[in-house]
């Protein structure tokens, strides 16, 4: 009888993979699928090394306890042919070097988180339009209950926005009576309706441009034009993308050279993938590009912003506000700085964290693997 070919997926906590979805009982008749319990580092080289799979399945656990796969790029098995991605990102691998030295294939999820990482930077838009980070800030933490109380900041321009060293003493939370307008200065609220002289806006009817036009990026412009009556433009380096593709208007910007591109919008909303070419791609060089009091939010990675600039910028008001599902040195620790600042909305990383995720993850992860370990394709979702 000829061997199945295997799938290793390594394991410690958590299980990350939904077995009892149809295609998995299905595909079980054709490969092994291996649940690997992580012990040492050390181990886990030998199996990689000696288990002859035919396929590595990433997971959080791996990481987790592990660290990157990339580590163990000199320990796969020459039988290796696929590296399979449950998620989206695959910038921790060096998918070209995979390719070229070992031939192998690295794969992941295409267009399946796509509409839930939309989800977010539509709430992070609206955030910071509307501010609400600093209102739930206000309610939630200090009045506990006086809605209108949180009101009472509107028009004011000495808010302090950096707090670091403001605390209650209680339980660290920014402490906002601190710093209110002066008591006695009237606010003129049909000249001033900001906070920390920060405009107080609604989206509607204004220009997000969006960099990084894949999957993802394609569907936060429709969100942003359907759900936010939002004009789009798009930067896309392989051209235009044809209105009947995308199902709503949207504005091609053909260069990032071009300081009119940074100039129009009133939001920039980043859907890049890590790599060197959108390094930084938001740095004080752009941002002073841009009109001022814009707005940005990042749900690609982190390290398509300059942080320092960011923060500069929010400082300076050339930045309204800001909001970001991605940092650079997550693995770490994020900026403290961002921390304290209410023209930030901040969440960790949470793009696609919905509970059918595991299930959608598996079962694409499971056609990539049939169709590269038994069909010899390259699988639905090659990323190398
Ligand atoms: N926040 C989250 O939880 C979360 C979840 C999933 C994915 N992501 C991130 O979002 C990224 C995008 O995902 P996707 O599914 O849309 O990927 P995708 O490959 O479909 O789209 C990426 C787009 O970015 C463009 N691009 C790449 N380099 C560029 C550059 N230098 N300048 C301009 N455009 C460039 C590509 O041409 C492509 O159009 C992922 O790589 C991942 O890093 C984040």
């Amino acid at each position: 009888m000829t061997r199945k070919p295997g799938v290793l997926i390594p394991f410690k906590n958590r299980l990350e993979v939904d077995d009892c979805l149809p295609e998995w009982k299905r595909l079980e008749d054709q490969v092994d699928l291996i649940k690997y319990e992580i012990t040492t580092k050390e181990n886990f080289k030998v199996a990689l090394a000696q288990s002859n799979v035919e396929c590595l399945w990433i997971t959080e656990d791996l990481f987790n306890h592990l660290g990157s796969p990339a580590e163990f790029y000199d320990d796969f098995s020459p039988s290796l042919k696929l590296v399979a991605v449950p998620w989206v990102g695959t910038d921790f691998l060096d998918g070209p070097r995979l390719k070229r030295e070992k031939g192998i294939v690295v794969c992941n999820i295409g267009p399946n988180a796509a509409s839930n990482v939309g989800e977010l930077a539509l709430f992070l838009t609206l955030s910071c339009f509307r501010m609400t980070s600093f209102f739930e800030h206000c309610f939630r933490f200090v009045h506990r209950g006086q809605p209108g109380l949180c009101a009472e900041y509107v028009g004011g321009k000495k808010h302090a926005l950096t707090v670091s060293n403001i605390t209650n003493g209680e339980n660290n939370y920014p402490f906002p009576e601190k710093f209110t307008c002066e008591q006695d200065q009237v606010v003129d609220l049909s000249k001033n309706y900001t906070i920390a002289g920060k405009t107080i806006a609604s989206p509607n009817g204004k220009t997000a441009l969006i960099l990084g036009f894949g999957y993802i990026g394609q569907s936060i412009g429709k969100k942003l034009c359907y759900g936010l009556d939002m004009k789009i433009q798009y930067f896309k380096r392989s051209g235009p993308v044809s209105s009947e593709i995308l199902g709503y208007p949207a504005t091609y910007c053909s260069t990032l050279e071009d300081p009119k591109t940074w100039a129009t919008p009133d939001l920039i909303v980043l859907a890049l993938p890590g790599h060197e070419s959108t390094q930084n791609i938001i740095n004080a060089k752009t941002l002073s590009m841009c009109k001022d009091q814009v707005r940005i939010v990042n749900v690609g990675r982190g390290s398509c912003v300059d942080e320092d600039a960011l923060l500069q910028a929010l400082e300076s008001g050339k930045v309204a506000s800001v909001g970001l599902d991605v940092f650079k040195n997550e693995g770490t620790k994020v900026d403290e700085r961002f921390f304290d600042r209410w023209d930030v909305t901040l969440l960790p990383h949470i793009g696609s964290t919905v509970s059918d995720m595991i299930g959608r993850q598996t079962l694409v992860t499971l056609q990539n693997i049939e169709d590269v370990l038994v069909k010899n394709g390259r699988g639905l979702y090659p990323c190398n």
